[in-house]
């Protein structure tokens, strides 16, 4: 298909869908045009116009658009309507709208051997065809989902790809999944106990937590001396960090909120992560000042305004073609390269040893 055939298609496709909002006004009475480049959508409005150019009329182009070319390109979904300046002399036509784009759609990954590949990809963590997380850009990672949506068998993933890159600290709060990945990996798991109470299980993660707040400070002060010190990557992992941080003492919970937004907030420049896994991460899980600070944003499971409010506020999924199966949701990477990206996602499947994912 040509550029000028994709754009008569876009064309055709907005004038018959976008009838009641354009008070009439089509392409064919010149009220507005498209043009197709490799980023994306740029649609061209003529003003004055009967019709109104704001937020809604911005949501619904993504609509008609992104179902209109699925699965050729994949509309990304922005927060509001996204103006662009138009270099042109003629005031009726000096401004557009964007919709920014990626070629095709988002595909899984399907890993025959996990062990053999996390040994082949030291320092990327391939997520999908066609998107890796290049953790050197990473400060931290967060899981939500709800339950048997995938967040266990993601976060297995992570781990045996992050094993190869990071030291890893532990907490498991259910004494599961992670528990069990971590044994045949001979890792540390911090995991409660018979015989001690709950409180007594966070006090100990606190200490952790602690150790690695001073193991920060000691990084800094080596920074202040040599500023392109390199480091090696640090992460802490929680697991079911709702199950953590209900129920507890308070100045317990008071505590443990407190290290894990001064890890959060310090750990970026001298490689100290983390990665959160939890079915929601509302203000009673994590502080909001941690959850601004994470950059990967995972949600897998049921995707909808009420599942997506904590770890994505500003989005309204509606219009975004979320696969079906398992551990398939909406990932956002924040980061210089990618401004504002709402992917569709499919989290990896993979084969491994037996025993671990029971
Ligand atoms: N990406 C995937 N590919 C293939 N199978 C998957 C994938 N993600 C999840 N599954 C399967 O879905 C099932 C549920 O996943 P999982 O146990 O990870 O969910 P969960 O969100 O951790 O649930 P819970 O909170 O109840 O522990 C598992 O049997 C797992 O094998």
């Amino acid at each position: 298909m040509t550029k000028k055939e994709l754009e008569k298609y876009i064309l055709q496709s907005l004038n018959m869908a976008l009838g009641s909002i354009m008070q009439g006004e089509t392409s064919y009475t010149n009220s507005f045009t498209c043009e197709v480049t490799e980023e994306g959508l740029i649609f061209l409005p003529r003003l004055p116009a009967g019709y109104i150019i704001d937020d809604n009329l911005y949501q619904k182009i993504f609509l008609i658009v992104n179902a209109s070319l699925y699965p050729r390109f994949t509309l990304l979904k922005q927060s509001s309507a996204y103006f662009i300046p138009i270099k042109s002399k003629d005031i009726h036509t000096e401004r557009a709208l964007f919709f920014p784009w990626k070629l095709g759609i988002s595909e899984r990954l399907v890993i025959p051997d996990l062990g053999k590949f996390s040994a082949t990809h030291k320092g990327k963590i391939p997520l999908m065809k066609n998107l890796e997380i290049d953790y050197n850009k990473v400060t931290s990672i967060a899981i939500a989902g709800n339950s048997g949506s995938g967040k266990s068998y993601a976060l297995t993933y992570f781990l045996t790809m992050l094993k190869q890159i990071s030291d890893l600290i532990i907490v498991d709060p259910k004494f599961d999944t992670p528990s069990r990945w971590a044994k045949v990996n001979n890792i540390d798991v911090i995991h409660p106990q018979k015989n001690r109470s709950k409180s007594d299980f966070v006090s100990e993660v606190n200490e952790n937590l602690s150790q690695i707040l001073n193991l920060i400070y000691q990084r800094q002060e080596e920074l202040y001396n040599d500023s392109k010190k390199i480091f090696k990557h640090q992460t802490i992992v929680i697991d079911e960090v709702l199950a953590l941080t209900e129920g507890i003492n308070k100045n317990i919970k008071d505590s443990f909120f407190s290290l894990l937004s001064q890890i959060a907030l310090l750990g970026r420049a001298t490689k100290v992560h983390l990665l959160l896994v939890s079915q929601r991460f509302d203000h009673n899980t994590i502080p909001v000042s941690v959850r601004e600070q994470m950059n990967v944003l995972i949600q897998v499971g049921n995707i909808n305004k009420k599942t997506t409010q904590f770890l994505f506020p500003d989005l309204d999924p509606e219009g975004i073609v979320i696969p079906s199966g398992k551990g398939t949701g909406l990932i956002q990477i924040i980061d210089n390269e990618q401004p504002y990206q709402v992917l569709p996602l499919l989290c990896p499947t993979y084969y491994y040893e037996r025993g671990v994912l029971v």
